[in-house]
């Protein structure tokens, strides 16, 4: 044997080992960590059939009638879609049936002829090849997307280099095939025949892709880290501590540049008895579809935050006193005409407005909208009180 052969075939080894390796890693990740369960485990199971593919093309010199050398192609195309499939999973996207059906039906119709004998191995394997690249430039679209929309360009950049790469190598492949060399001694893919530059390439590529699905992985985990921190789980809206955050921001750019805005804090009346009447849980329905009429009521560059219990607080940008006392018997309005259970009546809010201008701080400022809440709720409930109006709440 010579020396390129046995060089080829111990990195072909040291390839299978690394996949395996990286398979058990997955699994681990997804068992006893318990982080992205269903992703993890399908790259676990791409490694784990990428392995498969690479000793069944490993043992293809054994094999004359080249059968195992075509499952093996065929094997790391399913590995490739499980691979797109992982990462679907992690950025929560829905899998598109037909484009998923379509790639089943041309894997399944190709084994089918080749084994029928109507078609050679080689155009088998131009298919399998043609494939994966068409699989893998729909991955790296859908991926780049989904880290952009997360993270800089160039973060996303990087966690797609080993995507590219993977789709420049079978490209070259594809291509080095067709023109040049004839089969069965050179492989499409990863053959012992392959030049060892191919395997070392192979081996980076395989560090590269799992390393760079690690550190997708980690990046989701992050930026969910970063939600669940300064989100409300029940309503979905900002939570007090990222809502302060906001104001002292706001308020500075408020102090330094003149630029006007307005805060609203607003209280579900008889809250209590709605929990008492109809359960705690029903209590959690009625702060959700307060959370959503808030939404609707508002505009999208506002900021609408769930300040504790049945307490939320709304920052309106742009607006004076006077325009968010407009906005705010918006808000009683639309809450006292939609219904949220069938069997009760429409929740009504009490609201105090407040201006930015009228406060030296952000605390003064939730200060005073606290007083304006405290006015409204005295006189009588279900109404928007300004700020600086006379306080008329006897105890
Ligand atoms: N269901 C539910 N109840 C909550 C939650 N957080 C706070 N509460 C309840 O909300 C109720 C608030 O009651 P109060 O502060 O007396 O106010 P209220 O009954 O709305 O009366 P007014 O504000 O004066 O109109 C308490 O019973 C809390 O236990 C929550 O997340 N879910």
């Amino acid at each position: 044997m010579d020396t390129l052969l046995s060089t080829s075939i111990e990195l072909n080894k040291v390839n299978i080992l690394l996949t395996l390796l990286f398979s058990i890693g997955w699994i681990v990740i997804a068992k006893p960590l318990q982080l992205y369960h269903n992703s993890s485990i399908r790259f676990a199971l791409a490694n784990l059939l990428f392995a498969l593919a690479l000793l069944l093309d490993f043992r293809h010199p054994d094999n004359p009638t080249l059968f195992l050398w075509v499952i093996a192609d065929i094997i790391l195309l399913i590995s490739f879609i499980i691979y797109n499939l992982a990462l679907r999973h992690l950025f929560r996207l829905t899998i598109d049936p037909k484009w998923f059906s379509s790639m089943i039906i041309l894997v399944s119709v190709a084994y089918v002829l080749f084994l029928a004998g109507w078609i050679t191995p080689e155009t088998v394997a131009v298919m399998s090849l043609i494939m994966v690249i068409v699989v893998m430039l729909a991955t790296l679209k859908m991926k780049f997307n989904a880290l952009h929309a997360a993270f800089s360009a160039n973060i996303a950049s990087i966690l797609c280099l080993a995507d590219v790469l993977i789709i420049t190598m079978v490209a070259s492949k594809l291509t080095f095939w067709a023109f040049a060399l004839p089969l069965p001694q050179n492989s499409l893919f990863f053959s012992p025949y392959n030049p060892s530059l191919m395997l070392w390439m192979q081996v980076v590529l395989i560090i590269l892709i799992n390393t760079t699905a690690v550190g997708t992985t980690i990046s989701r985990l992050i930026v969910r880290m970063k939600y669940l921190a300064e989100h409300d789980q029940l309503t979905g809206l900002l939570n007090r501590r990222a809502f302060q955050a906001q104001l002292e921001y706001q308020f500075s750019l408020f102090q330094r540049y003149q630029r006007p805005f307005s805060i609203l804090m607003l209280d579900i009346d008889y809250f209590k008895l709605i929990n008492d009447t109809f359960g705690h849980s029903a209590g959690d329905k009625a702060i959700v579809h307060t959370a959503r009429q808030l939404k609707q009521q508002v505009r999208q560059s506002d900021l609408v935050a769930r300040f504790g219990g049945e307490e939320f607080i709304v920052l309106l940008a742009d607006q004076s006193l006077t325009e968010a006392k407009l906005i705010a018997d918006k808000i009683c309005q639309s809450l006292s005409e939609t219904k949220w259970a069938d069997a009760a009546d429409p929740l009504t809010i009490s609201i105090g407005c407040v201006e930015a201008s009228q406060a030296r701080d952000p605390d003064q400022l939730l200060k005073l909208a606290d007083d304006a809440l405290y006015q409204a709720k005295a006189n009588g409930r279900d109404q928007a009180v300004m700020a600086g109006s006379k306080v008329s709440y006897l105890t």
